[in-house]
């Protein structure tokens, strides 16, 4: 960042809110004028680590990507882990594995359905590291705060598409999942842990739409099936310009949980990792989602605790969510 944004950076930290606009000067002297809008900040907050730049990227884009941000060794090690687990070796307890609705033969396991993917790896002391790494939790900072919860955790195994395109994930905002709020308190961090290209089936976001509502969302009418739960945005408009996150291995990308975001099919022979974490500050509460268009995750979740654990009512969906959260900095207040 140049020296005159890094002034300006200065300026707008002490600035009362009430001005329209800033002058500073720049090093050769010349006077620049800024237009100041403090709503252009209302995600992120200043701890010197992002860049004036790569702030007002999230606040414009609802994403941006920190390369190189964790190392190979760490990422070799949760590879490891994953293959502890699809080999049986180990099974932490509330892993839920996910199996590709299509495919019937795994990476490691003959005659078992392949995993595409594994969740809730908190009870995992290798895996859970990821969501404790300080490099990763600086950045979460700047967007939900000092007290931080890792509230969903996610090892994502693309398989090579079994030719009915069941290995896409539909478009979709994280947030119809989660029943606490404020939303704006909320990030996810998805670190690639191979190279990741459209071929393998990369991140596709729809850049801005952060700053819309909770969109509706179910199945989306898929000839060849959709996986269990992956529900897409009932209507997102086709035009909207769409970016393909191609990432190398350790790169990670924060995201807001309004971002709509999916990815593309896996057309290599080779099965597409990435680790991932949702946060959110610990000062977030709960909400009933009754009457609301979560209705039907809540439902879908409730069916499945019934099934897993024979348990009906006595679990409330926010309750799946207060069992699974760990604090992982600060202080544990209303989560
Ligand atoms: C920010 C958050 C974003 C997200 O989290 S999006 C995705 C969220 N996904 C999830 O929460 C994972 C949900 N998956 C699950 O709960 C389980 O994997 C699932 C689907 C219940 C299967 O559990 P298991 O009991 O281990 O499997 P099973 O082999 O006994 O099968 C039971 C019945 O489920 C079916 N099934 C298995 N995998 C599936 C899939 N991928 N998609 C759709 N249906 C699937 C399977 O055919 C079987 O059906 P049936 O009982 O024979 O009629
Ligand atoms: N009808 C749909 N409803 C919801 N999501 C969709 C729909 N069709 C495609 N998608 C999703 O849109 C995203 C972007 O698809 P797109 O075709 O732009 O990317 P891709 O398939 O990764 O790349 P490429 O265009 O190179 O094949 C993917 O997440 C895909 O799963
Ligand atoms: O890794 C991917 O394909 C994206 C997964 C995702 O967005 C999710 O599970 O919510
Ligand atoms: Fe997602
Ligand atoms: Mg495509």
């Amino acid at each position: 960042m140049s020296r005159a944004a890094d002034r300006l950076k200065a300026v707008l930290n002490h600035l009362d809110p009430s001005l329209a606009c800033v002058r500073a000067s720049n090093t050769s002297g010349q006077t620049i004028t800024h237009t100041y809008q403090p709503h252009n900040l209302r995600y992120t907050n200043d701890n010197d680590l992002l860049s004036l730049d790569q702030r007002l990227f999230y606040e414009k884009n609802g994403f941006v990507v920190i390369k190189n941000l964790v190392s190979k060794e760490d990422i070799d090690r949760f590879r490891g882990a994953f293959e502890r687990i699809c080999r049986r070796e180990v099974s932490p307890p509330g892993l839920l594995v996910m199996r590709d609705v299509a495919i019937a033969n795994s990476e490691f396991v003959p005659d078992q359905k392949a995993v595409t993917k594994i969740q809730d790896y908190q009870e995992d002391p290798e895996l859970f590291r990821y969501c404790t790494l300080p490099e990763v939790l600086q950045y979460v900072e700047c967007f939900v705060g000092e007290d931080i919860m890792a509230m969903h955790t996610m090892l994502i195994n693309k398989p090579p598409d079994a030719g009915k395109k069941t290995s896409r994930h539909p478009l979709h905002q994280d947030l119809h999942y989660f029943p606490f709020r404020p939303v704006d308190k909320i990030v996810c961090a998805w670190t690639a842990m191979e190279r990741i290209t459209r071929q393998n089936g990369c991140l596709v976001v729809l850049p801005g739409t952060h700053t819309g509502t909770l969109k509706e969302h179910d199945y989306p009418e898929w000839e060849g099936g959709v996986n269990k739960m992956y529900h897409g945005v009932r209507d997102f408009d086709p035009e909207l310009p769409r970016a393909h996150l191609e990432m190398e291995k350790g790169d990670t990308v924060f995201f807001h949980p309004l971002l709509i975001h999916g990815s593309g099919m896996n057309q290599t022979t080779g099965f597409r990792k990435a680790i991932s974490c949702h946060y959110a500050s610990a000062h977030c509460f709960y909400i009933d989602v009754k009457d609301t268009t979560q209705e039907n995750i809540e439902e879908e979740v409730r069916q499945i605790a019934e099934r897993k654990y024979g348990v009906t009512d006595a679990i409330r969906f926010q309750d799946t969510w207060a069992l699974r959260g760990r604090l992982v900095k600060g202080e544990r207040v209303s989560l």
